[in-house]
């Protein structure tokens, strides 16, 4: 008992018991395509409605009691392993599903965004993040920095009922879409991961102001701000996954 409820703090083991909910996220995983991945299996709350689909599927999980008695309950089509979420690499075409670990979700979300062969995830993360990342009401600089490669989208909120034990907050479900045609090129990565972190920090009156700072001609920055007529663009946060990949070409001249 004690060793268990060490193990459940260690690993950010919140389980999902609402049926609702989980039969909602089997759903989504159900209409994209893929072999599946699920990070974090902990006692199959999703991989056994997963299981149902008779897909391919391949379970990782650090905690190696979990691991045994999951993998009696499952098909032949499932894999469960031991393994580090922060270590695993989907194979091509995947569709990722987790109830992400709340203490690892910043590295387990970079981790994923790194990896370049999954096609579709579905996560749950806590409240903020879910919304943050997919840029409701402003969009943070790792959303902007991966925007020209990923659709990120807010699915639902999860009431924090539907976890045992009952986190302190609600979750959200958080889906991200490959882009099947990159809005700048994989080549581009870096240079231009380090210039949205670079308009994000700096100064100036207005988001024009800033953009100029950071090699955008003016006419250009006036014309995103000015195509935006029924929404307002005041700062980096206001604009969008393709004003993002317009300023960063014309700031290198192309
Ligand atoms: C929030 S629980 C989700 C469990 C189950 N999928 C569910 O929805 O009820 C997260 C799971 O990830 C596992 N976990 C934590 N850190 C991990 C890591 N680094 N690698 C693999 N699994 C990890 C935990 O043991 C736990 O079972």
């Amino acid at each position: 008992m004690h060793q268990s409820r060490l193990g459940r703090q260690e690993f950010g083991q919140n389980f999902l018991v609402d049926t609702r909910v989980i039969d909602h996220i089997v759903g989504l995983v159900a209409e994209r395509p893929g072999p599946i991945v699920e990070w974090g299996t902990g006692n199959g709350a999703l991989t056994l409605g997963l299981d149902r689909l008779g897909r391919r599927l391949e379970g990782i999980e650090i905690d190696p009691r979990r691991v045994q008695e999951l993998k009696r309950k499952v098909g032949p089509h499932v894999c469960i392993s031991e393994g580090d979420i922060l270590r695993h690499a989907p194979p091509a075409g995947a569709v990722l599903v987790s109830n992400i670990p709340f203490h690892l979700t910043t590295p387990i979300l970079r981790h994923l965004l790194r990896s370049r062969r999954w096609t579709d995830a579905v996560l749950v993360t806590q409240w903020e993040v879910a919304r943050k990342r997919a840029g409701v009401g402003g969009a943070t600089q790792l959303t902007a920095q991966w925007w020209p490669w990923y659709e990120f989208a807010l699915d639902q909120r999860i009431p924090s009922t539907a976890f045992r034990p009952r986190p302190s907050i609600d979750a959200g479900l958080l889906l991200i879409h490959r882009r099947s045609e990159p809005l700048l090129p994989e080549q581009k990565q870096r240079s231009y991961q380090a210039w949205v972190a670079r308009v994000f920090s700096s100064r100036g009156r207005g988001i024009v102001e800033i953009l100029r700072r950071n090699g955008v001609p003016r006419r250009i920055a006036a014309d995103l701000v000015r195509r935006e007529r029924n929404r307002p663009v005041a700062l980096a946060r206001d604009l969008l996954a393709e004003d993002w990949a317009t300023a960063y070409r014309s700031a290198q001249g192309s």
